[in-house]
């Protein structure tokens, strides 16, 4: 990836889908996350106790940003049907289930709900996040928010069964693939190829610019995690 491509997506019977072409002007980086040696060994339950507590310590405050987030998407979505979903995934995942997990596990792990110190991808990460939020800008919002699921249910729907036993692990796997969050990742999608086509080729651009903000931080999140 080489910066802002104002390569153009076109509307013609041969183009990928907007979001299918966002995707793949993010290789190989895309497929680096997918990939990457730390998800691989969170699908097969291989990662120590210190180097899970000090992802989850960090990927906790990427929540915080990330549920802000959604509630901006809440805000700038054109429809009310486009809100729902959004609305339902912050009250039951982001609050609920979500929550709990790194509740749990942090405590497991003896980890801290607010670590003093955050990596810098944490809080590159976070600022991306922010930009995207304080833009009010449809588009961007969920390119951010859809690489983030998109790369998550790419790795997490690699792991073999029977997932791990550990709960630090198989819920973590479970909470980013199965039936409802392939749909979540298909409806941001979805909001992608609605709205992207009809932007145009300067709006296009940006929202390349920060799909691929994005993936960059996720791979730089990985290499921070797996680092030590
Ligand atoms: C860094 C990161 N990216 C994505 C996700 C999935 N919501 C996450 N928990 N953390």
């Amino acid at each position: 990836m080489s910066g802002i491509s104002y390569a153009v997506w076109s509307a013609s019977v041969a183009d990928p889908a907007f979001s299918e072409w966002l995707r793949s002007a993010c290789e190989p980086e895309w497929t680096a996350v997918v990939e990457h040696r730390f998800a691989e060994e969170i699908n097969r339950g291989e990662v120590s106790d210190d180097k899970m507590r000090r992802y989850l310590e960090q990927d906790f405050q990427f929540v915080d940003s990330f549920t802000a987030l959604l509630g901006a998407a809440v805000a700038s979505a054109d429809s009310f049907e486009a809100r729902v979903p959004f609305s339902r995934f912050v009250g039951q995942i982001a609050t609920d289930t979500e929550r709990s997990y790194f509740h749990r596990a942090l405590a497991e792990l003896g980890g801290e709900l607010s670590p003093t110190v955050l990596e810098p991808v944490t809080l590159d990460f976070r600022a991306l996040m922010d930009e995207a939020r304080t833009s009010q800008n449809y588009a961007l919002i969920v390119a951010v928010l859809c690489v983030a699921e998109w790369v998550y249910l790419g790795w997490a729907s690699r792991a073999k069964q029977p997932l791990p036993e550990n709960f630090l692990y198989r819920e973590w796997i479970e909470l980013h693939d199965g039936e409802d969050f392939r749909a979540w990742v298909g409806f941001l999608r979805g909001e992608l190829d609605r709205v992207g086509p009809g932007l145009g080729v300067e709006e296009q651009g940006r929202v390349l610019d920060f799909f691929q903000r994005a993936t960059r931080l996720e791979l730089r999140f990985f290499d921070m995690a797996d680092a030590q």
